[in-house]
């Protein structure tokens, strides 16, 4: 008994000394080192706002943010502002005052510098180095929507996607014509809507907009598959709005596994993405030359496994889907919203498109000769950049300019601070003012490496000269065909979403030649679109069952367990981390229920420990030049507080309804289910403590779905002739009992 007491004391002392390196380490991690890396920053004289722990500026920029939306909430509705800089982000304008061109600050422990200064930013552009390369930085929560795809990788990954994909973007007259095809049912819908109204009507075009690049890039990517293609572009966009909120929580402590309600949307939607992409993918035939193909054709020579070449190719479908279909259609959107505004520049670019096409539809020919309404466009770019930042993470240590950039850094040019530097613009920066880009580029910007829309150096937008012919094709057919003017309706709010975005867009439409107007579409064609893709959802087209799987499953045991993370646990897939949850579970059912060590002593015991650690430091910072301990805000976001409490009483609300069904015995079998399984909760419960019940149903939970799936087919065979013997076999107990109480044993 003595030795047992021995050994629980020194297991006991061992598990405080574990949890004690834990708690080090992860300061160490999420401060200690983020905070010597802004240190050396401080000695190179780059200051900025001094993070709290540990999610370092982020509180004070939620602040900053809410105090801005109620500020302008109060305001009354004025004139059209096009800085949106102080709306959108209220705290890069207040630091940029305080500490200059050039500053630091904390995203949780990511290390952000601010950089406006023309000298870095050509440095940026003009650095060809694998060594830097697109920022790591909220990778994690936006893995669903990127993956490893040409968009986020870095290094030789990168280098071989870009070089892969590139050759694609070429542009040849099929392209054109695509283009102007894809033009026709957005021209008809609006035609049609302006009739219904008589001549006029407010038109809502940024999803009209959206559905047009989406047919464009669909064609262009996916061939003649390409109405598929647009299933894939809906869900993305849905996934892009589950996502769009960055989750510092999720990224520092992996809390992204969790089946919140958000992530089970995002895992869900990235599920369907995903099985779109591969059905798309094995129709297309090899011969097809689109960029889906290309890509296929790639993944086959590199040898990849298939598990590993199906990932290849659905994340470079979806950043191309995302990088070719968001960016110009909002683009587009700003343009039309300027012309709306400004009936002179509208009527210059009417009168350009009526002397270069002369009624036809473009081409290749005729858009080369649109002048004006490429200057329209840039100036519409250099005013709403959609990417607001362009950015990079020092991969090593490096030297931009004259700052020394520490490892892990993430460098930002801010766009649209470059864009309204007057400085660099002139006087008239706040205006709208396309004149300014007659002389092209140079004429416009000095140094011409500010303009950085389609940003810069090796990571450039390989998709801008597809994006100017589709927007000259998109906006010089509406402008041909209808006059416009912005609604009284429209609201001017650029919002951030990945990319900026009018967050409410509306115009006035009427036709060009006085003719009353045609016929609608367009919000059926929406609705064809959705119905479309939801009944794809509810049932493949082809369902292929070889054999009957246990209790009538016809899908995956990963599908049938929910899919993601939390599948890919209990199935092992990531070893390394279900062995770790696996062995960290047993550890403390061990520490708790063998050493029997009361829960409640257990965390009054850490607690003392914590406070006497933060009591010690705190002491000795009064006494010496250590800097006291930096405690956190805690702040409990208004989303997560009703998330759970509408989740809690949903719940409740369920478990009360379905608890009536079955005492009111209005299905007897179902009560009979139930009192049969609760009584042999209760006889199992009695056998072992509830901590003991729990592990065995942990350890059930992460040894039999695995041991199914592994052993699956022998076991679906057999399932059934096995379920005979055991019915025959307990059919014999029971008569042996029946029995043994006849004869009274
Ligand atoms: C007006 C429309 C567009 C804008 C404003 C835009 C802007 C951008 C920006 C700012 C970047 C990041 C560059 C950097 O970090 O330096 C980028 C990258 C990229 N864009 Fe675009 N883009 C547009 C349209 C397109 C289109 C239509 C496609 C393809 C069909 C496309 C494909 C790409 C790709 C593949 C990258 C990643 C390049 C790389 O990392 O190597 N973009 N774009």
């Amino acid at each position: 008994m003595d030795t047992m007491e021995a050994i629980a004391n020194i297991l006991l002392r061992l598990c405080f000394v574990g949890l004690c390196i834990l708690g080090l380490y992860l300061y160490y991690v999420v401060w200690f080192v983020p905070e010597r890396v802004r240190k050396k920053l401080l000695k190179q004289g780059i200051g900025g706002p001094k993070p709290s722990f540990p999610y370092g500026s982020i509180s004070e920029m939620k602040r900053l943010t809410i105090m801005e939306k109620k500020k302008r909430d109060s305001e009354a509705i004025g004139a059209i502002k096009h800085d949106y800089r102080s709306a959108v982000f209220p705290y890069y304008e207040k630091w940029r005052k305080e500490y200059g061109a050039v500053f630091a600050y904390k995203m949780g422990r990511v290390v952000m510098v601010h950089v406006s200064e023309a000298e870095v930013v050509r440095e940026i552009c003009l650095c060809v180095s694998l060594e830097l390369g697109k920022g790591t930085y909220l990778k994690k929560t936006h893995e669903p929507l990127f993956g490893q795809g040409i968009l986020k990788s870095n290094g030789l990954a990168w280098a071989h996607q870009r070089k892969l994909i590139a050759p694609q973007f070429f542009l040849d007259k099929g392209m054109v014509d695509l283009m102007v095809d894809s033009t026709i049912p957005l021209l008809k819908s609006w035609e049609i809507k302006i009739e219904q109204n008589g001549g006029i009507a407010d038109i809502k075009i940024d999803d009209d907009l959206r559905a047009y690049s989406a047919d464009v890039i669909s064609r262009a990517c996916f061939g003649s598959n390409y109405v598929q293609g647009k299933d894939i572009f809906l869900k993305l966009r849905a996934l892009q709005k589950v996502i769009s909120k960055p989750n510092m929580l999720a990224e520092i402590t992996g809390l992204r596994y969790l089946p919140t309600k958000r992530n089970r949307e995002a895992w869900r939607l990235n599920r369907e993405i995903h099985a779109l992409i591969l059905k798309i993918m094995k129709q297309n035939g090899a011969e097809e030359k689109n960029l889906l193909s290309a890509i296929l054709r790639n993944a086959s020579m590199e040898h990849m496994g298939p598990k590993e070449a199906d990932k290849f190719i659905v994340d470079n479908c979806k950043s191309i889907f995302f990088a070719g279909h968001e960016s110009t259609a909002v683009t587009a959107s700003w343009c039309l919203m300027l012309l709306g505004m400004y009936p002179e520049w509208q009527e210059r670019v009417r009168a350009e498109v009526h002397d270069v096409c002369g009624g036809e539809p473009s081409d290749a020919k005729s858009l080369q000769k649109m002048k004006i309404l490429t200057m329209v466009i840039q100036e519409a770019l250099r005013l709403y950049p959609p990417g607001a930042f362009v950015s990079r993470e020092a991969l090593q240590e490096m030297k931009l300019g004259s700052i020394i950039v520490p490892k892990g850094v993430n460098v930002c040019a801010p766009v649209s601070t470059l864009h309204y530097d007057p400085n660099i613009w002139g006087k008239d920066v706040h205006e709208f003012n396309p004149e300014r880009f007659a002389n092209g580029l140079i004429g416009a910007c000095r140094p011409p490496h500010m303009y950085l829309p389609f940003g810069a150096g090796a990571r450039t937008c390989l998709g801008q000269n597809f994006a100017m012919v589709e927007l000259k094709i998109v906006l010089s057919s509406i402008i041909s065909k209808f006059t416009f003017s912005l609604s009284t309706k429209y609201r001017h709010s650029p919002t951030l979403r990945l990319i900026v975005e009018p967050e409410d867009y509306q115009e006035k439409m009427s036709e060009n030649e006085e003719r009353t107007a045609i016929m609608d579409n367009i919000t059926e064609k929406i609705h064809e679109f959705t119905s479309s893709s939801d009944s794809d959802n509810e049932m493949p087209s082809t369902v292929f069952i070889t054999q009957k799987s246990l209790f009538g499953r016809t899908e995956p045991v990963h599908v049938v367990l929910g899919g993601g993370k939390a599948a890919d646990i209990v199935l092992w897939r990531n070893k390394k981390l279900s062995g770790a949850i696996f062995v960290g579970v047993t550890m403390t059912w061990y520490l708790f229920e063998w050493i029997g060590y009361p829960l409640i002593t257990f965390l009054c015991q850490f607690l003392m420990l914590l406070l006497a650690v933060f009591f010690v430091w705190s002491k000795a910072a009064s006494l010496t030049k250590m800097s006291p301990p930096n405690f956190p805000e805690v702040l409990l976001s208004e989303d997560i507080y009703s998330q759970v409490t509408q989740y809690v009483r949903h719940e409740i609300n369920e478990a009360f309804v379905t608890f009536c069904y079955i005492a009111t015995g209005k299905d007897v079998l179902v009560f009979l289910k139930v009192i049969a399984g609760l009584w042999l909760l209760s006889v199992v419960g009695s056998w072992s403590s509830l901590l003991t019940f729990s592990y065995i149903v942990f350890v059930l939970a992460f040894t039999v779905p695995v041991i199914y799936e592994t052993y699956q087919d022998p076991i679906d065979s057999n399932w059934d002739k096995f379920m005979d013997w055991n019915r025959i076999s307990v059919a014999i107990k029971l008569l042996k009992i029946i029995r043994g109480h006849l004869k009274g044993e």
